[in-house]
């Protein structure tokens, strides 16, 4: 069932187009992430579909009911749309308790004092922090104040929950920590949850699916691993692999010989099988380190590669190659005990390569790579 509907969603701040013409549908239950560079209007988006900013054109939908025209100039109120939203500050009212802080999102609803005490204590249970009901929230620490501003969010049971960079003040491990808190919740309570971030990591691990923004705009919504695996555009491929999860990427030019369509890049020259390919000049193949395997010998459609730099980090250990005066690194599971100036033959996964056109960033579809070693491979 669809829980969202947007279209054409367009808005306007100060003169400047901060959201252009966002199509999104999301589903019943969906865990979905809006990701993206500072200031490319996620968090507008939000604030569109909470009802706290305006849409200046296009439709909202939410449960099948119309929330927002920005055409026809409809804007429900916040409060009737059925919607709890948690911000980066906690905003707790720091002269209630932490009970009073989670009754305060029931009071509009006039319940008995016994379904109040009721309501609350479950969302306090649910976040795992029913002791913590007679504090205040400055004498909490800022994991147990984000667990009360979730629990002030969930208390009302809404459909639909919208949190933006609920863990950007937090520290690493109570990141990690409140990230398993979120994926479990969602779990538990099956609501719809959208979230704001521009972290990678925390897209990646806690969606169903991620919808990536540049602009104003949507360039791409797909499940994590698709999006990890096939990023649309070089744009989306260059910040997927930024933030620590490196992608490999290898600038080549097209040329024609022996019938065949040749990439040649710094490293080798791979046969592709696409019509039309010909007629691109320049075209960029990324590959992810995990797809790199390293051997000590030479073997069939592999690369010679000098080791440059070892990079240990517990589970895994990061090697950086010099393949044909291009930079490369690949991962391996566990110890990697090479040293500097060691020669490596290095076996490109081809079925894990994407390709993009150079000029207009955009992916390739089709593409099947050959990988012939006498096709220009250095030995
Ligand atoms: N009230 C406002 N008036 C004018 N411009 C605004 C206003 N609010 C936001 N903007 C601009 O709109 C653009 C989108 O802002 P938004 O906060 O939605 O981005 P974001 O992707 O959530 O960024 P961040 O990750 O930094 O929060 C930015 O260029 C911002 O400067």
């Amino acid at each position: 069932m669809t829980a969202i509907e947007l279209k054409d969603i367009q808005v306007r701040l100060q003169q400047k187009q901060v959201l252009d013409g966002i199509d999104l549908t999301i589903e019943q239950g969906d865990f979905i992430t809006f990701l993206g560079p500072s200031g490319c209007g996620k968090t507008t988006l939000l604030r569109t579909i909470a009802g706290l900013q305006r849409a200046d054109g296009g439709t909202i939908r939410i449960g099948g009911r119309e929330v927002a025209n920005g055409d026809t100039d409809y804007h429900m109120e916040p409060s009737k749309r059925g919607l709890s939203l948690v911000f980066q500050s906690y905003a707790l009212w720091p002269h209630m308790t932490v009970f009073e802080n989670v009754a305060f999102g029931l009071q509009v609803r006039r319940l008995a004092k016994a379904d109040v005490k009721r309501s609350v204590q479950n969302a306090l249970e649910k976040m795992r922090i029913p002791e913590l009901s007679g504090r205040y929230p400055g004498e909490l620490s800022g994991g147990q104040q984000q667990r009360v501003a979730i629990a002030r969010a969930i208390v009302t049971q809404p459909d639909i929950l919208l949190l933006d960079e609920p863990l950007s003040n937090l520290d690493a491990k109570l990141r990690v920590e409140m990230r398993a808190e979120l994926k479990r919740l969602h779990q538990e309570l099956n609501t719809t949850i959208i979230y704001v971030t521009h972290d990678q990591h925390e897209a990646l691990s806690l969606s169903t699916r991620v919808a990536v923004f540049f602009g104003g705009r949507i360039v791409q919504t797909d499940k994590p691993r698709q999006l990890y695996k096939h990023p649309r555009t070089l744009q989306v491929a260059d910040f997927i692999g930024s933030g620590g999860l490196h992608t490999n990427r290898l600038e080549g030019v097209i040329a024609l010989e022996s019938g065949r369509a040749w990439l040649k890049t710094p490293v080798a020259a791979i046969a592709l099988e696409e019509a039309g390919l010909a007629a691109l000049r320049e075209v960029v193949l990324t590959i992810k380190p995990e797809d790199i395997r390293l051997y000590d010998r030479q073997g069939p459609d592999r690369v010679t590669a000098e080791v440059e730099a070892v990079f240990p980090s517990g589970a895994e250990t990061l090697v950086q190659l010099n393949a044909g005066g291009a930079a490369m690194m690949a991962r391996v599971i566990g110890d990697a005990d090479y040293e500097p100036g060691a020669v490596l033959y290095a076996d490109l996964r081809k079925e894990q390569m994407n390709f993009y056109d150079k000029r207009t960033g955009m992916r390739l579809e089709n593409v099947a790579p050959i990988i012939e070693p006498t096709g220009g491979y250095a030995s």
